[in-house]
Parts: structure tokens; C-alpha cells; sequence
């Protein structure tokens, strides 16, 4: 698979605050990734400088191997081949919706342009309704249009702002999947900004987690959820509560809730005070379990409940239980650790004294 989109190392500033420092990220042809971060922490200022909106203060932006931005150097966005989908559909709502995906395709034939609005409406289901005006469609079928409409003049790349947070959740999760399905179908590769974790999941090939400005983790869902590489990213996706122990055989954790075995080693000597992540599947409900906790909230989902429960401590941890184990606010529960692997950070101002030797032992 070819590299389609190389940022590298760039910074993006207005006048001289800088937003975004030290990014680099790579996407393949056909590859949908994801920016994912808190709000202010500079995702849409990233987006719209690949865009071609915003210049690069330092590194560079390529595209199929030729440089689109780099310090005095911005290739105008018309000329990226790179479409974009924003937030609030923005169509033109004095044309019709075959005049909206017509739009970018003026140096098209007449012949050509008219092929394309049929293809790319049909391609978003929406064959029917080319004469309608925008204020004449529900939200979801104006974003339809906007994707018709980006993808109509061929991009290589689309990209796609917070497209459907307009939209309610039930169709978020049906559009997010359709995009998917589209830009799979026609392998053009997708760049969503979002702050919604199960968005950028579904979608998703790849997600860039970005806290202040500087991406924390660049990697598939699966490992941004088991393998995230700091705290920032382990408290942003996901649930879970850190719990605090000592490291022991530099693999087991000693806590209030007992000995937690992992099967992995960390590099730092014995008795280094550590926190464990622990998620709410890897505490489940067990009548007969050695730990036992008050129930302090819980949220029925359906075919499971989140329960929030305090430990003897004061402690928080949350459990996924089966819907059917039903309990209340002030109910004991009893509970076992059933994790496969522990992801375990240092505590703060620990002093951690690497070891790489013992590593090495350990594993
Ligand atoms: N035109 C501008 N001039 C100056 N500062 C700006 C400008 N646009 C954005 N910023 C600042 O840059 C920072 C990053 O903004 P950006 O919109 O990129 O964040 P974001 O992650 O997309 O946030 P959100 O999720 O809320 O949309 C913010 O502190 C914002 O105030």
C-alpha cells in the first residue's frame, strides 16, 4: 500500500500562539483515520491546514509524494484535490441539490458533470430527489449532499469536520457507517475530526488522539483502548479508573483489592508505587468474589448496566454487569479482577529507576 498523506513534523500557529505543535501522522491510499481530542486542543485547526486553509509555521504536508505545505510554500486548496464535509452541511441554498454536487465540476463536459450528479446522488441514496432545494431535506440528507458533493469532482482525500454532531445519535451511528461504506467502496481515504470516542471507532481506521495541541497516540481503536501509551490517552478513551498499588516481580500489582496478576513486564524494580487501569470489563460480578464494593451509581444500557462502585477505600471502580444481576444505590456487590493484561503507569514522582536487564529476565 502507497502513503497518500505525509504530515510531518508540523506546527500550526495564528499570529504567533501556537495550536499545534510536533505533528506527524501518515495515511495510505483508501486508510480512514480519525482526530480525536478534546475541544480547543487544535483538531480543526489541523484539518483545515491539510485543508490548505492555514499554513505550516514548521515541517511539511505531502500529498502523493509532492509537498503541499511547508514554511512559504501553501498549495491553494482547489488545487489539493482534497474535499471537504463541515459541521453545518453548508450548501447552497439558492441551487438545487444536483446544482450543489454540480458545483465543483465546472471544468467537467456537460455530458460528464450530468453522468457524475446522477452517480454520486445515487452513491448516497438520494437519486430521487436531485431537483429538491436544501432547506427542503431533514439534516441527515443534506449531509448526504455535502459528501455527494466533496467526493463529485474525484478527491483524494475527503475531509470531513465534525459532519454529523447535528445530527441525533441514532442516525450519527447509521450516516458514520455509510460514509465508511462509501469511501471504502470508491477506496478514497477519510480524515473525521470528532469528539465522540464511539464515532471515531466505528469509522475509523486509525485514530490520532490529540490533548493541547500534540498528538498524545497515533493507532487502531483496539490498541488506543488496550494500549494506551499515557494517561491522558488512557482516561480519554474509554472508561476506567486508575487504582493504586506496588509493582511486584515487575509484572503483578499489589492493591487494596489484592494481587493482580499481569503477563507482561514493566522495566521498573520491585516495589515501585504504581497506578492500574482498570477497565469496567476487567471487574465483573461474581457472588462468591473475594473484593466487595457499595454500589454508587449504575446505568442501564440495555443488555448490560454500568455500575460505579466504591471500594472499603474510598476508592472508585466501575463493572459491566449482565443486566439481569440487578442492584441499588447502597448495595453491596462482590466482584473479582478478570484482566488479561494490566496497563500500569508509574505514580507521579515515582522513582521508577529503569531496569532493562530485569526487563529482559522478566519477559
Ligand atoms: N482563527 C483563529 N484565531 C486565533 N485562534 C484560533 C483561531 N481558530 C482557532 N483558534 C484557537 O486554536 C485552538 C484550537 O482550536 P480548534 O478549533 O483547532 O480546536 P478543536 O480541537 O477543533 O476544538 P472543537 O472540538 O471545540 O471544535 C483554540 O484555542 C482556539 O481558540
Amino acid at each position: 500500500m502507497s502513503t497518500l498523506l505525509q504530515v510531518e513534523n508540523i506546527e500550526c500557529r495564528y499570529d504567533q500562539l501556537v495550536i499545534t505543535r510536533e505533528i506527524s501522522f501518515a495515511l495510505n491510499q483508501g486508510d480512514i483515520c480519525c482526530l480525536l481530542g478534546p475541544s480547543g486542543c487544535g483538531k480543526t485547526t489541523l484539518l483545515r491546514t491539510i485543508a490548505g486553509f492555514d499554513p505550516v509555521y514548521t515541517g511539511s504536508i505531502s500529498l502523493n509524494g509532492e509537498v503541499i505545505s511547508a514554511p512559504n510554500l501553501m498549495v491553494q486548496p482547489e488545487e489539493r484535490r482534497i474535499g471537504m464535509v463541515f459541521q453545518d452541511y453548508a450548501l447552497f441554498p439558492h441551487l438545487t441539490l444536483a446544482e450543489n454536487v454540480a458545483f465543483g465540476l465546472r471544468k467537467f463536459s456537460d455530458k460528464e458533470r450530468k453522468e457524475r450528479v446522477c452517480e454520486m446522488l445515487d452513491l448516497v441514496n438520494m437519486s430521487d430527489l436531485g431537483h429538491r432545494y436544501p432547506h427542503e431535506l431533514s439534516g441527515g440528507q443534506q449531509q448526504r449532499v455535502a459528501l455527494a458533493r466533496a467526493l463529485a469532482p474525484r478527491p483524494q482525500i475527503i475531509l470531513l469536520d465534525e459532519p454529523f454532531s447535528n445530527l441525533d445519535f441514532e442516525l450519527r451511528k447509521h450516516l458514520g457507517l455509510e460514509v465508511r461504506r462509501i469511501l471504502k467502496s470508491l477506496n478514497i481515504s477519510g480524515i473525521l475530526v470528532t469528539h465522540d470516542q464511539t464515532e471515531a471507532f466505528a469509522m475509523a481506521d486509525y485514530v490520532g488522539v490529540l490533548n493541547q495541541g500534540r498528538l498524545q497516540q497515533w493507532d487502531t481503536p483496539y490498541n488506543l483502548y488496550h494500549e494506551p501509551q499515557n494517561r491522558f490517552v488512557a482516561n480519554f478513551v474509554g472508561q476506567g479508573y486508575f487504582i493504586p498499588g506496588t509493582l511486584q516481580n515487575h509484572c503483578n500489582v499489589e492493591t487494596e483489592i489484592g494481587l493482580i496478576e499481569g503477563n507482561r513486564a514493566y522495566p521498573w524494580k520491585d516495589g515501585t508505587p504504581v497506578d492500574v487501569l482498570l477497565r469496567p470489563d476487567d471487574i465483573v460480578h461474581s457472588p462468591e468474589g473475594p473484593i466487595k464494593a457499595i454500589v454508587e451509581q449504575f446505568t442501564f444500557t440495555g443488555s448490560a448496566t454500568l455500575y460505579r462502585l466504591k471500594l472499603p477505600s474510598g476508592q472508585i471502580v466501575e463493572s459491566m454487569f449482565n443486566s439481569h444481576a440487578e442492584f441499588s444505590i447502597g448495595d453491596t456487590v462482590q466482584l473479582e479482577v478478570k484482566a488479561d493484561h494490566l496497563i500500569l503507569f508509574p505514580q507521579p514522582g515515582a522513582n521508577v529507576n529503569e531496569t532493562p536487564s530485569a526487563l529482559a529476565e522478566a519477559s
